[in-house]
């Protein structure tokens, strides 16, 4: 089974801290709830002295909340304990944590206190907390640049005041895992009574090390992770939680931890977030992003389709997600693009499907990713296609709103390029004389229509187009991400019918 870890999840206190990430009352109580279906042990809900709003949503979690610890922030100092307290005293598990910074540089600048002064500071603040509530935090801000032989120190006395908690932040994200667990070993080594106290660990993402610092300190004795949904948090963030629990589960073999996280709330959780702060994750984000179970590449889509684990380490199921995905795109090969067309009901001959998979590879070429739209459009029209006696090879449009659009146009009939050029009223009225000089066959143009087919903003463009030739009617369609190709592709395939339909 491992070593249990307690998962603390501080999205809606740190995570809020982030630019662009604050959240009003009902989002934040709508995200407490989610956490509880996440089944984190601590939502850490805020820090109640910051504003009234922050103090209702603390208060208003701590009754809502019914299977976690909800615990509020507060500097040591007794009025922002006295207003914690006031606001988690509702919850079924109330915590105050209570936090000062240890660093030589933070004391010096930023509080300008001397160590002892901070030291006595903390141990007072402990026991003024401890009157309120049994489960005391105590946070060392800026630990992990604080001397180690002070901090001992000063944990073996916030232990004895009563913290039941003891937590070493990486606050500006500087550590390595090695150095990391080294200076955890070192902490719980001169601390004599740490066994009263759980070791908890929140790092910072500002080297990017912020999972790995937080996994290596479990090996050193830490048994709390704190981290946020989607890894938001000050500046570059802090752990992710998604990210930690992910590996702690897919690595069981070599990590030999567990936590009571409900993965399977992952996805959910993530988009919530996104939802009501309106930041989104990256695709490439680890876990959550929208590339992290999306595979493009022909050889990783072969792969995936023969046995999913060639490319995937965990299931998308298991942080909720239905499926994975098969993204169509220009890297993508002929066992992907087969296995899409069998799900949208297609079966074609070898012919057919290589004909289609040139058609796909050409306008892969041109979109970012072909959908299924797409290539139900390729195989329709190829459906209902009429042999081409005239193939489009190249055009050159020259026009503007000040200028007389002209067109040059290079046709191919029984393997010879024709070129025609002319002007015309717009460029695809040019392109359209230009391909009557080279067919020479009588047209009225009598309809000629345009729109978007597919998504995106590549989105391909069906011209439809409506010619009279000796008193009958033909339509013809043509596809493509330049409109003046797709009415070039329809004019041509009026004349390709008009031609079939007139044989001799
Ligand atoms: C590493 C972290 O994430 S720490 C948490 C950071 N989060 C936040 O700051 C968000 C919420 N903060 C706020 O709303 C405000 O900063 C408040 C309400 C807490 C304080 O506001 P103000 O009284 O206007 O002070 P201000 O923020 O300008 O400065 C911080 C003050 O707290 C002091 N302080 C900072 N940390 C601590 C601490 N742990 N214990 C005691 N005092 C502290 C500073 O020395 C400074 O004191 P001073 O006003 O006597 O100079
Ligand atoms: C308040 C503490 C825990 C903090 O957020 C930090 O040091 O990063
Ligand atoms: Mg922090």
């Amino acid at each position: 089974m491992g070593k249990h870890i307690k998962i603390f999840d501080t999205t809606l206190r740190d995570g809020e801290q982030s630019p662009g990430c604050s959240m009003n009352l009902q989002e934040k109580i709508q995200m407490a709830k989610q956490l509880e279906l996440l089944k984190v042990d601590v939502i850490e809900a805020g820090f109640a002295i910051a504003s009234q709003g922050d103090f209702n949503s603390v208060k208003e979690i701590a009754k809502t909340v019914k299977n976690c610890t909800v615990a509020s922030l507060a500097r040591a100092l007794p009025k922002d304990i006295d207003c914690a307290w006031e606001a988690v005293k509702y919850a079924k598990r109330p915590r105050i944590h209570t936090f000062i910074a240890t660093s030589d540089i933070h004391m010096k600048y930023k509080l300008k206190m001397k160590p002892e002064e901070v030291l006595e500071n903390a141990v007072n603040m402990v026991k003024y907390a401890k009157r309120y509530c049994e489960d005391i935090e105590f946070s060392a801000e800026d630990a992990t640049r604080s001397n180690p032989k002070f901090l001992a120190r000063l944990f073996e006395e916030v232990i004895k005041a009563g913290a039941t908690v003891i937590n070493i932040p990486d606050t500006v994200g500087y550590t390595t895992p090695d150095e990391f667990y080294d200076f955890i070993k070192t902490i719980k080594e001169n601390t004599k009574n740490i066994h009263k106290a759980e070791i908890s660990v929140h790092c910072h993402n500002d080297l990017g090390m912020a999972v790995a610092n937080t996994l290596a300190a479990a090996k050193a004795g830490a048994t709390q992770f704190e981290c946020t949904i989607n890894g938001i948090g000050e500046r570059a963030g802090n752990a992710a939680l998604e990210e930690i629990v992910m590996a702690m589960h897919t690595r069981k073999d070599i990590l030999d931890l567990y936590c009571n996280v409900d993965t399977t709330q992952i996805m959910r959780s993530s988009k919530l977030l996104s939802t009501i702060t309106g930041v989104h994750v990256q695709p490439n984000k680890a876990i959550v992003g929208n590339n992290a179970f999306a595979h493009e590449s022909g050889i990783h889509q072969h792969g995936v389709l023969e046995e999913r684990s060639t490319y995937e380490i965990m299931t998308p199921q298991s942080i909720g997600l239905s499926e994975n995905k098969m993204v169509l795109g220009k890297h993508s090969g002929k066992h992907a693009f087969e296995d899409r067309l069998k799900t949208l009901g297609y079966h074609l001959s070898e012919e057919e499907l290589m004909k289609a998979f040139e058609q796909f590879k050409e306008l892969a070429d041109k979109k970012k990713v072909v959908y299924d739209d797409d290539i139900e459009v390729i195989i329709t029209r190829n459906a209902i296609e009429n042999p081409q006696v005239y193939k489009l090879e190249r055009f050159v449009i020259n026009s503007g709103n000040t200028i007389t659009s002209t067109a040059s146009v290079v046709l191919i009939k029984d393997d010879l390029e024709i070129e025609e050029a002319s002007m015309g009223d717009g460029p695809v009225d040019a392109a359209f004389k230009a391909i009557e000089k080279i067919v020479g066959i009588n047209l009225t143009l009598e309809d000629y229509k345009l729109h978007s087919v597919t998504e995106g903003k590549d989105a391909q463009g069906e011209a439809v187009v409506k010619m009279k030739h000796n008193g009958k009617i033909y339509t013809g369609r043509g596809l493509s991400t330049d409109i003046v190709e797709a009415s070039i592709k329809a004019y041509l395939s009026t004349v390709n019918k008009i031609l079939y339909q007139t044989r001799e």
